[in-house]
């Protein structure tokens, strides 16, 4: 049975991983695509044997993981790096969010996707929301300096290399404010509606299914 598929993504710091805890405690699937982007580049991981034999053994850390600061090296000078790159990894990805979409329980599944709207041809299709975390900027910036202390140029290089605000809010089906003031009172309830309408929507996709 085809399952109802919700992709939530936001900009660094925006409150993705805060959204999707509060869904988890309903018992929504949440496929996480950067921790299977992490399992798949780390020790024994399926894309390690791909990466060894295009990129060399220097690509290979000493844990038997890609070497991440080596490739990322990489693929900041050259972009046809980061092609290859992604065309061993990205498939890969597929392969395991079917798996994990195939065995989730529940009515539908969340997929927290930080990069979906820099590649939303991928995704588009295969989604029926798409839910964009939007934050102001300046917030952004707060946050992510608060739990990590870089300079507010290094966060702010980091939003200049994802997707804008407006790009992201221009693909939205659905938008869960988490910018400057809101509580997490606030936060709950807003993903608690959006809860119950996706729970109404994943069962009429499975009458008519
Ligand atoms: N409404 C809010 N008010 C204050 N702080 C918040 C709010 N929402 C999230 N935060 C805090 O902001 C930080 C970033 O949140 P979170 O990790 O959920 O963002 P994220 O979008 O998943 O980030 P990343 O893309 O970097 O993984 C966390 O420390 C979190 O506790």
């Amino acid at each position: 049975m085809e399952k109802f598929k919700v992709g939530i993504t936001g900009g660094i710091g925006s409150g993705k991983s805060t959204v999707c805890r509060l869904f988890a405690q309903w018992n929504v699937t949440i496929i996480d695509a950067d921790a299977i982007s992490h399992e798949l580049t780390g020790p024994g991981g399926k894309a390690i044997t791909a990466i060894q034999s295009i990129f060399g053994k220097q690509a290979i850390s000493a844990e038997c993981g890609m070497n991440r600061a080596y490739m990322r090296k990489l693929v900041f000078e050259d972009a046809g790096v980061r092609h290859q790159l992604q065309a061993i990894i990205h498939p890969l990805i597929n392969q395991e969010m079917a798996q994990k979409t195939a065995s989730a329980t529940g009515d539908y599944v969340i997929y927290d996707i930080p990069l979906l709207v820099e590649s939303i041809h991928k995704y588009k299709d295969f989604l029926n929301v798409i839910c964009v975390v939007d934050c102001e900027e300046s917030e952004q910036v707060l946050r992510v300096q608060a739990r990590s202390g870089l300079s507010v140029e290094a966060v702010m290089n980091i939003i200049r290399a994802q997707a804008s605000r407006e790009q992201r809010l221009a693909v939205a089906t659905e938008v869960i404010f988490n910018g400057s003031g809101v509580t997490h009172e606030q936060l709950q309830s807003r993903a608690f509606e959006l809860h119950q309408k996706w729970l109404l929507l994943a069962q009429k996709l499975s009458v008519s299914g």
